[in-house]
């Protein structure tokens, strides 16, 4: 059962497509379980194709359901015989262009859903929406006068000047320079928690995802892998399909020693596992880009066979004596040649291993 809090349920969806030829069905989503609560925002996460949109598009009541149930205020608004039509819902939708309407002034696409409100009203509240994304001095601009940023926080205002219960947003950074949009996604964060907005959006990209959500579904072959908070993906990712998505890292071999430790080529470390595995026996452990510390003093050495200037910081490839390779986050004031062997430490305090299909992590 829901609990109270619960603004958005969604439970065993299935929807599938006619294919392509015509002659049959093709499943786009399937078994899809997440919940959202109120003043929580999510974000659905996964390559091209995944059917992330589609849950979007079955939220909004553009799609019907084969399976499950999508439940808004604990009301099913969707299943394989309930369908309310997009405007029973009280979901706004924010499109990948913001679709503003190019022959209105900002003020007048904030007001265009807002028609149930009586004339004098409507410009107040829509005046009030524009104030709260930052912009009442662009009231009287056209869409076209305004930076993509700005039009992004219009279409934002527009969306949610109706107080819908939940608004969707179908990537909405695609459209953006890649610079501005870690910061537009946190610029989001903030308008949606300062109004206590609950929303779900939709993205390939895994640092807008962290940037803005309390929650991510890692989505893949229409399902939801993992449905959780940022740091619980990174840090216990639930298989290893979500442990190679998100953040960099690679899979070394180890072996499991007695007192539950794992030794890998870089050392021991404490398995910490209530389940104890079998010594002897040989799993896999995750090593990230931020596990491995550069250190001058260290006489465990690796060379660096490739590196990525991002700013603050290198992310360096290091070819370790067994010639396996890693990744290393190094502050950018080292900066070492291609070829030069530098010494290294490992920092992992939690760690994830597999074994086969199974995985614990700490
Ligand atoms: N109208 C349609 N008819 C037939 N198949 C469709 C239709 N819409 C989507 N699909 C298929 O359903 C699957 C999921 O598509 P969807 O658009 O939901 O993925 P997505 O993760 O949003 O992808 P993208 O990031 O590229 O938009 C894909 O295999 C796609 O080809």
């Amino acid at each position: 059962m829901n609990s109270a809090r619960t603004l958005l349920s969604i439970q065993g969806l299935e929807i599938d497509y006619l294919s392509r030829d015509g002659k049959g069905r093709v499943t786009a989503v399937k078994d899809l379980n997440l919940n959202l609560a109120h003043g929580e925002i999510g974000c659905l996460l996964g390559s091209s194709g995944c059917g992330k949109s589609t849950v979007l598009r079955a939220i909004c009541g553009f799609e019907p359901v084969k399976a499950g149930e999508i439940l808004l205020r604990d009301q099913i608004v969707s299943s394989a015989s309930v369908h309310l039509s997009p405007n029973q819902r009280k979901v706004g939708m924010v499109f990948q262009d913001f679709a503003l309407f190019p022959h209105l002034n900002v003020l007048e696409n904030i007001a265009f859903g807002l028609q149930h409100l009586p004339n004098n009203q409507r410009s107040l509240v829509a005046m009030k929406w524009l104030e709260r994304v930052s912009l009442s001095n662009k009231a009287d601009a056209y869409p076209h006068e305004l930076s993509g940023g700005q039009q992004q926080r219009v279409a934002l205002a527009r969306a949610m000047a109706p107080e819908p219960d939940l608004i969707l947003l179908d990537e909405p950074f695609s459209s953006l320079d890649i610079e501005l949009r870690e910061r537009l996604a946190g610029e989001m964060r903030e308008i949606f928690k300062a109004n206590n907005i609950t929303a779900l959006l939709v993205t390939h990209d895994q640092f807008e995802a962290f940037a803005i959500a309390d929650k991510v579904g890692v989505m893949a072959d229409g399902k939801v892998l993992q449905w959780d908070a940022p740091y619980e993906l990174y840090h216990k990712p639930a298989n290893r399909y979500i442990a190679d998505f998100i953040g960099r890292g690679v899979f070394v071999k180890g072996i499991v020693l007695a007192g539950n430790k794992v030794k890998i080529e870089l050392g021991e470390l404490d398995l910490d596992d209530d389940r104890s595995q079998e010594v002897g026996k040989e799993i896999e452990v995750l090593l990230r880009a931020d596990d491995i510390q550069h250190d001058d003093h260290s006489t465990m050495q690796a060379e660096v066979v490739r590196k990525t200037f991002r700013g603050a910081d290198f992310l360096y490839t290091l070819k370790l004596a067994s010639g396996v390779e890693i990744f290393a986050f190094v502050p950018s004031h080292h900066d070492h040649a291609i070829g030069e062997k530098i010494g290294i430490h490992l920092v992992a305090d939690h760690v994830v291993t597999f074994t086969d299909e199974a995985i614990s992590a700490h």
